[in-house]
């Protein structure tokens, strides 16, 4: 089975004195999905930077299929909060794109479009222009285009940050299934906790100065609601809250000892 994996991965930004990441550790399968919280400055970004290849590791390793990942490619999407589409393009091309530089025909490239759009709700819109769509579209067609490429795995940078909270609710839904569907490997940043135990199989705590694993764990919400459970029960559970009030402690005191 897949997987993209960190291994003691050290990094420190030219001129920096302390280290970004300290031995992080941490394995990615297809079919996870991982959620990275934790302080401002702890390390989250660049921890997805790293995965992406977009930065080389000072010590340790980023190995994919028991390859080392040297630069971004094809099998590790990314998306960001403000996802880079052209304005001017409608949505249809802008999820053609990746299609169109693989060299595929436009008709096929168009069909793939399509089918994207109604995979992320947004059947029929692909010949909106980009300037023309609200926040969330844009974010589904961003979403649409990282999986155009068929990556095995999706790198997301608070992708739904500037979301007002009934679109982000919303698009936390899509989220989980198209991922589902995808059957690809997920890492996500966040700073809500709730959208973390929404989302994440497994949650993961950095620590800040240096950035390192504070606490790592497993989590079924987000399986449950794609079993058919209601998102907004899940998240009243008392176990949900409970969790919640568990993480944002291990946030801020990245001693905490999360009760078993
Ligand atoms: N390009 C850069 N050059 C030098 N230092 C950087 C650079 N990018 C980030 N840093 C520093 O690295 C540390 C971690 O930054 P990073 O963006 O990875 O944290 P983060 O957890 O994603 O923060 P936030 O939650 O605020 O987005 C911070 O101290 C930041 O100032």
């Amino acid at each position: 089975m897949s997987e993209l994996r960190l291994n003691a991965v050290s990094f420190v930004y030219e001129g920096a004195r302390t280290n970004v990441l300290d031995r992080v550790t941490l394995g990615i399968g297809k079919g996870d999905f991982v959620v990275v919280l934790g302080q401002s400055g702890s390390g989250k970004t660049s921890l997805l930077n790293l995965a992406a290849g977009f930065l080389e590791p000072n010590h340790g390793r980023i190995i994919l299929d028991g390859k080392d990942v040297t630069g971004p490619s094809a099998e590790r999407a990314v998306v960001f909060q403000d996802d880079a589409l052209f304005a001017w393009s409608n949505a249809r091309d802008n999820v053609a794109f990746p299609l169109k530089l693989r060299g595929v025909s436009r008709d096929e490239r168009n069909a793939s479009a399509d089918a994207l759009l109604a995979d992320v709700g947004l059947g029929g819109q692909g010949d909106k222009k980009i300037w023309e769509l609200s926040g969330g579209m844009r974010q589904r067609v961003g979403i649409a285009r990282a999986l155009a490429a068929e990556p095995e795995f999706l790198l997301m940078d608070e992708p739904l940050g500037a979301l007002d909270a009934m679109t982000r609710d919303q698009m936390q839904e899509l989220l989980l299934t198209v991922w589902s569907r995808s059957g690809t490997g997920a890492l996500l940043i966040t700073h809500s906790v709730e959208e973390a135990l929404f989302l994440a199989t497994r949650v993961v705590v950095l620590a800040a100065n240096p950035g390192r694993i504070a606490l790592t764990q497993d989590f079924e919400f987000g399986r449950r609601f794609l079993a058919g459970e209601n998102a907004r029960a899940l998240k009243s559970e008392p176990a949900f809250v409970a969790a919640r009030e568990e993480l944002i402690a291990a946030i801020h005191r990245p001693d905490y000892e999360v009760a078993a």
